[in-house]
């Protein structure tokens, strides 16, 4: 789990490093340089660009003065430096740069004002300008250069994070910021990278490790986290010796109506590709030959018409209900009945979400520890709408509290808001996965993991990464352009598998 630090605690844990390590400053910058110099060589490897690095005059201009003696060493030879003196402030890491490149025959052009510039023949822009020290949005000189960059559509790519931007808090669309192809950002990627309110300044990102504190950075208690591989393996247990289908608990899946049969398909075929011992679906009279002939592990109880169907409440480890079920009053009758009865954790998708939205006494009999898994258009029918994804963070963190729920807000990072103020964002999953179904799959997954005996936090962590990670297996790199949700779900026990090991 990597905690996802804001911008003053980033700089807490630079010059906690610094003084405990120990490192000197200027040797952390010249680390943090070396290390955005390999991974931008790894993608702009071809020595015979040009290259123009913008510099201010803090520290982010001086990992930039640090960067050109590198990139100049790896072996390019037209790179040169642009220094923006719109102001008499230097750090003294950067003067320190500024003396080591002096001796070198880097050319270096000072700046006072954008006036002053010529229009930049550099095939590639690296922004050293302003990073974390960001402490206003940007006006006069800096958001007059900024935009010249930007109107030269070059391409660009930025030390740490593109001048302009705030690394947390909510983005202001209308903010000037370098609109950057890549962000090269050292440890840790910026909360705000992870939000689609972000699409318009970054493209892509890749962080570096700059050997950053990792005990200073745990014990901050950060509540957004990063997750990684390896909590998800801490997660996992192997299947066992001498167990039975019995051992994997039978959950059951209620979904479907006569047109949307396929969501409880692939909703109930992926919770018993996710290894539920025994998967029950809930569905209409008209979709059982479907079932039957689609997957014939999973069995069946039908609905037929107006009838509400039993249900032995006793049976079931958990369920997961809401792909497809429409929102008539059969429907509803029937959340309400499952909610007034059942008392496990359970899933909670789709239409049932939609119904909850427009019925608020439900919320009462939601059993705690339950998933609600939304997307967007679905968060805002459940709590609100909202003007930007900073806002959604805030919303999810404190209605996980307030209902002692999950909340699972699904995009490009997932995002799991748990009961006890924490958000993890998921960093497996890509575009390839965006298609109809796909969260229907998703469903099934951590509804399989419940009745697992996962915790509700375990089964929302792994069971999202999972998702992705099969959707990552598939797709990437270039294999697939476009993944089908019955693929994801048959992928799963492949890249499960794979993590076990
Ligand atoms: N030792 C460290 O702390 C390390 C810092 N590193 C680099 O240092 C950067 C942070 O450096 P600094 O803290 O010097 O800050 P910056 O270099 O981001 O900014 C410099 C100064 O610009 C001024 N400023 C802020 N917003 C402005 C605005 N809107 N208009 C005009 N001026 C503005 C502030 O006085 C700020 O301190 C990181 O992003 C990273 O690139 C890395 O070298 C890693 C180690
Ligand atoms: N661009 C994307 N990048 C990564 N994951 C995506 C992308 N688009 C969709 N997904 C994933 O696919 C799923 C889509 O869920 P949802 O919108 O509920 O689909 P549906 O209702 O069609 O089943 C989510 O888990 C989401 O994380
Ligand atoms: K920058």
């Amino acid at each position: 789990m990597q905690p996802l630090l804001n911008a003053q605690q980033i700089h807490d844990a630079d010059t906690y490093t610094i003084a405990h390590e120990p490192i000197s400053s200027v040797d952390l910058m010249e680390r943090a340089a070396k290390a955005f110099e390999q991974a931008f060589t790894a993608r702009y490897g071809d020595t015979e660009k040009s290259i123009a690095i913008y510099c201010g005059t803090g520290n982010n201009g001086g990992d930039g003065l640090a960067i050109a003696r590198l990139l100049t060493d790896y072996g390019f030879e037209k790179v040169d430096v642009k220094i923006a003196r719109f102001a008499n402030k230097f750090s003294d890491d950067f003067k320190s740069n500024l003396q080591r490149l002096s001796q070198t025959r880097i050319p270096i052009t000072n700046f006072t004002s954008v006036a002053e510039l010529k229009t930049e023949p550099a095939d590639i822009i690296i922004d050293a300008l302003l990073g974390n020290g960001l402490n206003k949005p940007l006006a006069g000189e800096y958001a007059q250069l900024v935009q010249q960059i930007n109107n030269w559509h070059k391409t660009v790519v930025v030390v740490d994070v593109p001048t302009g931007f705030y690394s947390e808090g909510e983005i202001n669309p209308d903010a000037i910021v370098i609109k950057a192809d890549l962000a090269i950002t050292f440890q840790q990627p910026k909360i705000n990278f992870l939000l689609p309110d972000s699409k318009h300044a970054i493209k892509n990102w890749v962080a570096v490790d700059i050997g950053i504190d990792r005990n200073f950075t745990q014990q901050l208690n950060s509540p957004y986290q990063y997750l990684e591989e390896s909590d998800i393996k801490k997660i996992l247990r192997p299947r066992e010796r001498f167990s039975n289908k019995g051992t994997y608990g039978h959950a059951l899946i209620v979904a479907g109506q006569p047109e949307t049969m396929g969501a409880a398909l692939l909703c109930s075929s992926a919770c018993v590709q996710a290894g539920a011992g025994l998967v029950t679906a809930c569905i209409p009279q008209s979709g059982l030959v479907a079932l039957n002939s689609y997957m014939p592990e999973i069995m069946a109880i039908v609905r037929e018409g107006d009838l509400q169907p039993t249900i032995d409440w006793t049976k079931f480890s958990t369920m997961g209900i809401g792909p497809g079920l429409g929102k008539d009053d059969n429907a509803l009758a029937l959340l309400t009945d499952i909610l007034t009865n059942y008392t496990k954790p359970v899933v909670i998708d789709a239409d049932a979400l939609n119904l909850l939205a427009t019925h608020k006494q439900l919320w009462a009999c939601l059993p705690k520890g339950s998933v609600l898994t939304p997307h967007m258009k679905e968060f805002d029918r459940l709590f609100g709408e909202h003007k930007n994804w900073w806002q959604r963070l805030q919303t999810a963190m404190q209605k996980a509290k307030e209902l002692q729920i999950h909340i699972v807000l699904k995009n490009d990072y997932t995002i799991i808001a748990s009961p006890d103020e924490k958000l993890y964002f998921n960093s497996t999953s890509n575009a390839a996965m965006a298609s109809g179904g796909m969260g229907d799959v998703l469903t099934g997954i951590i509804t399989a993991l419940l009745a697992q005996k996962y915790s509700p936090l375990e089964a929302c962590l792994a069971g999202v990464y999972l998702h992705g990670k099969a959707g990552d297996d598939l797709a990437l790199p270039g294999k697939l352009w476009v993944v089908l949700p019955d693929k994801v779900a048959a992928q799963v026990p492949v890249s499960m598998a794979a993590l076990m090991v």
